[in-house]
C-alpha cells in the first residue's frame, strides 16, 4: 500500500490515479468522500457550518466509490455525484464538514474497509491524513508538495471562467481551514516528500514511482 498526502492541488489524484494505473493497483481518493458528504448535508438542506446537523446525516449517508484508476463513480445512493463534487461551491463548504471529528472518524472507517477490501496487488491511497492517522503503518508514506504558485497555476489551468486571484485565494483559505485539522504541509517521520514544483506531470509520476520502486527493494 501507497499513502500520499498534501495539499490542495499539489497533484495527489492525478499523481496517484496514475501510479496506481501503471503499477496495475487500486486507487483510493479519500477526499471525495468529504465531499460527497458535504453534497449529501447540502442537498439534504442542513447546515454545513453546524457540526450536529452535519452529523445527523451521517446515518442516510449511502457512499460508495470505485477503486479502478482507469475510472471510478462516487455516488451517494442512487446519485452519481462524481462530477457534482468538484463543483466550486462544494469546495467551499466541504472544510467545515471535514473538521467535525464524528465525521473523520466515521469516514477513516469507510476508507481502512474499502483498502481491505481490495482485490488488486496494491492501493494508492490519498488525502490528508492518510501517512499520518489512516494509515500510518503503510510500507510506503509520502507528503506530494508543490509551491503555492504552482499549485495555483495548476488548478486554475482546469478552471475554465474563473480568476486566478479567485482560485488561489479559494485554494489558500481551504488549505487554511484543513491545516488547523491535519498537518499535511511537513513531513510526518519515515515520510518521503515528493516536490513537484519543478517536475511535470509525467516527471512527478515517475519520482512517485521511484519512491515506491526504492521502497520495495530495500523490503527485500
Ligand atoms: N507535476 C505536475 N505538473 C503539471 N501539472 C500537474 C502536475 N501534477 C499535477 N498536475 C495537474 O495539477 C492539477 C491539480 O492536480 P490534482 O487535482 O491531482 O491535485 P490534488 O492534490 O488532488 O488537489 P485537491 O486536493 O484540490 O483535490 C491537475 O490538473 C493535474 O493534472
Ligand atoms: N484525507 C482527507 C482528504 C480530504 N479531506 C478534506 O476533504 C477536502 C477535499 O479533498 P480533496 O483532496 O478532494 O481536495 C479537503 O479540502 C479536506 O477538507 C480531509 O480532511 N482528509
Amino acid at each position: 500500500m501507497v499513502a500520499i498526502d498534501g495539499p490542495a492541488g499539489s497533484g495527489k489524484s492525478s499523481v496517484s490515479k496514475e501510479v496506481a494505473r501503471r503499477l496495475g493497483w487500486g486507487f483510493l481518493d479519500t477526499g471525495a468522500a468529504y465531499r460527497a458528504l458535504a453534497w449529501h448535508a447540502a442537498a439534504s438542506g442542513v447546515d454545513t457550518e453546524d457540526a450536529a446537523s452535519v452529523v445527523s446525516c451521517l446515518d442516510s449517508f449511502d457512499y460508495a466509490i470505485g477503486t479502478d484508476p482507469a475510472g471510478y463513480a462516487v455516488r451517494v445512493g442512487s446519485v452519481d455525484v462524481t462530477e457534482a463534487i468538484r463543483e466550486p461551491g462544494i469546495s467551499a463548504i466541504v472544510s467545515a464538514v471535514a473538521r467535525i471529528p464524528e465525521v473523520r472518524t466515521h469516514l477513516i472507517e469507510v476508507f481502512r474497509a474499502i483498502m481491505a477490501a481490495e482485490e488488486r496487488a496494491g492501493i494508492v491511497v490519498e488525502g490528508r491524513d492518510i501517512t499520518t492517522v489512516v494509515a500510518p503503518d503503510a510500507p510506503v508514506r509520502i507528503l506530494l508538495t508543490a509551491s503555492e504558485e504552482a499549485r495555483v497555476a495548476r488548478r486554475s489551468a482546469e478552471l475554465v471562467g474563473h480568476s486566478v486571484s479567485t482560485t488561489g485565494e479559494q485554494l489558500r483559505r481551504r488549505d487554511l481551514a484543513d491545516s488547523k485539522v491535519v498537518d499535511f504541509m511537513n513531513a510526518a517521520e519515515g515520510v518521503t516528500t515528493v516536490d513537484s514544483t519543478e517536475l511535470d506531470f509525467d516527471q512527478t509520476v515517475e519520482a512517485v514511482i521511484a519512491v515506491i520502486r526504492d521502497s520495495q527493494a530495500h523490503a527485500g
